[in-house]
Order: structure tokens, then sequence, then C-alpha cells
């Protein structure tokens, strides 16, 4: 990519994405995806998300569901997980406080320049970045020595708490899907889970998406795929706006309210040798509601090296992918340079 910059520095954003919502600004051209109309008629409703109960993954039927919804979609909704609608509301709430409080009171978490943790805007790392018409909290949850309290909210009271609690059970269902996971591809149960060590890297992301003029122009957070080994998703109760591509549609994912979005992430893609689908996902906008949510994502200790289960690797599927070591910096690099990471990982006499 001979044109691409590659900038050290972050640039700053003028105006912020929730002053533009609340003064109804039209977005500035760096929001802008060109030659791009995100209307409503270019979401699919024909193709349904896999749905995948968590409480039956002990029978062979569930497990082959999951194992066929993680090889064509790449997602699916998690019900049947043992968190009751309530509780997943209690944690929304948390986030809904946080967000509704003064600017000022926010700004005591700001996100440092060139850091990707605490409260901001989504990080300029080009001139030629569009940017996403939302704004973001991330925090480090695990392994508990790399949290930064200092950026963990103080209102609302119960904040960290909640956020505690919550993330460690997602971990514990995160654990058990990755042996799932390996079981339905008739592997050891830690085929996966192992990879990640004893130190994985859990990331907590509350994304918030304001109103938005022009929907039609701009994307709540651009096309992607995670860099994640698993991502649990808690959406809105009630705002859609996730998609997913899923054979060349992107399809709307429904509002679950008791529902987690599992999205598969580039990592697992690596260490299933290419049969799970990292899925490629966008969030579009809206006129009347904001949105919410608060996306999970573990990642292996960066220590260690990951790659294709040993399993999965044959004459008939011969390996995809090199092992790597924190993916997670590749990613990062890829992205500020306009690649796709999970393209510099893979073998080359191989690629298709
Ligand atoms: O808000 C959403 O539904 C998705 C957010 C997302 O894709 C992300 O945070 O990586
Ligand atoms: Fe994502």
């Amino acid at each position: 990519m001979a044109n691409n910059l590659l900038v050290s520095e972050e640039k700053s954003v003028s105006k912020s994405v929730q002053q533009m919502s609340i003064e109804g600004d039209e977005p500035p051209s760096q929001y802008i995806v060109k030659g791009n109309s995100f209307g409503s008629k270019d979401s699919c409703a024909l193709i349904p998300i896999p749905i995948i109960d968590v409480s039956l993954l002990s029978s062979e039927g569930e497990l082959e569901k999951l194992r066929s919804a993680l090889s064509s979609a790449g997602c699916f909704q998690a019900i049947g997980h043992g968190m009751s609608s309530s509780y997943l509301e209690k944690i929304r709430e948390v986030a809904k406080q946080f967000f509704a409080l003064p600017e000022e009171e926010k700004q005591k978490y700001a996100r440092a320049v060139n850091e990707s943790e605490g409260y901001g805007n989504d990080r300029v790392v080009s001139d030629k970045q569009v940017l996403d018409w939302s704004y973001r909290l991330s925090l480090r949850v695990f392994p508990e020595k790399v949290r930064r309290l200092s950026l963990w909210p103080k209102i609302p009271t119960d904040f960290s708490e909640k956020l505690e609690e919550f993330s460690t059970k997602v971990k514990s269902m995160m654990d058990y899907l990755l042996r799932c996971m390996a079981r339905s591809l008739n592997l050891e149960e830690g085929s996966f889970l192992d990879q990640f060590g004893e130190e994985s890297l859990m990331l907590a992301r509350f994304n918030f998406y304001p109103r938005c003029s022009r929907p039609d122009l701009v994307l709540g957070v651009k096309p992607h795929t995670d860099r994640s080994g698993i991502t649990v998703l808690l959406q809105d109760k009630e705002v859609e706006g996730l998609q997913v591509l899923i054979d060349d549609n992107w399809v709307s994912v429904p509002t679950m309210p008791v529902a987690f979005v599992v999205n598969l992430g580039d990592q697992m893609q690596i260490m299933s040798n290419g049969i799970f689908k990292s899925i490629m996902h966008r969030v579009v906008t809206n006129t009347e509601k904001m949105r919410m949510s608060l996306a999970i994502f573990n990642e292996p200790d960066p220590e260690n090296e990951i790659g294709p289960a040993q399993g999965l690797i044959d004459e008939s599927r011969p390996r995809l992918y090199r092992n790597v070591k924190d993916y997670g910096h590749i990613n990062y690099r890829c992205y500020q340079e306009g690649k796709i990471a999970l393209e510099t990982v893979k073998i080359a006499d191989n690629s298709d």
C-alpha cells in the first residue's frame, strides 16, 4: 500500500460525536463512507441468525448446530446461558448511567492520546480513516493485574462491582463455549482453550451510538472482523444496529433482550484452521434513538504462540495459517497500514 501513510501521532477531531448529535449537525466529510448508502433496503431480513442454547450443548444435536453456525455464519445468538433478563437489564442500566453523566465527569476517564483504554472516540491513526459515529469506554478486565482502575468510573457507584461480576460470568461462559467448539470438531476439549493460557486477556468495550442525522452516509462502526478469540456482545434491548455479512448480504441481527450475540474472531479462525469464520460486521446508525452495546473480547495471552489445532491439519486440509504470537499487535499494525491482518498470517502456498 504505497500511498498509505503510517502515522504514529494520533490526530484529534474538532467536535465530538456527542456534541454533533445533540446539535443535529450534518456529519463532516471525515465520517462519510464514500460511494455507499446504508438504507434499510440493503439489509437482508431473510437470512436467519442461528440461535444456540448453551444449556443444551452437552447434546450432540446442539453441538452440531454450533459447528454449523460457526462454519457458515461465524456468529450466533446465545440463549440458555444462565443470566436472567433482569440481570442483563441491570448491566445495560449501569452502562447507560455512565454515558448519561455530564461530559466533564466522563472526561475524568478520558482515553489518553495513543492509548486504547478509557473513554472517548475512536483512535484516529490516519488522515484517510473514515470515522465511526460512536463513542466508547474501553477497559481491560483480565488478567486482574493489568486493570487500570483509575479509568473505571466511580459513578454509578456500583459500576466496578457490576463489571467485575459480569465479566467473570462471561469469562466462564466463553471458556465453556471454547471447550464446546473443540468438541464439535472432534478435538480434545482443551485444544482451543489451552492456547489462551492462564493469563488470557479480556477487554470490555461499552459502545454508545448517538442519533445521527444521516444514517444513509455514516456508520456507527465500519465493517471489520474482531481480532479476538471470540466476542460476546450484549446488544441494546430494543434498538437494532448490528449487521453481519453472510453470503455477501448485510443481515441485521435482531435484538433479543435475553440473548448474547457471539461473534467468532480472527484468532479462532486461525486456531480452527479456517473452519470457523471470523464474521465481518458493522453498525448502522439511526435518526430516532441512541443505541448502546457492551462487547467483551477474549484473547490468548500475547506471550503464547497460537496456531491451527493439530487435529485440524491433514492432507485434505493443509495448514492455512502460520503460528503467531501477539496477534493483537499484528492486527493493529495492519489496521494502520490498511492491510487485512488475517491475510498476512496466511500461508501463501495454500491460498486458493
Ligand atoms: O455495537 C455493536 O453491536 C458491535 C460493536 C462491535 O462490533 C465492536 O465493538 O467490535
Ligand atoms: Fe466488532
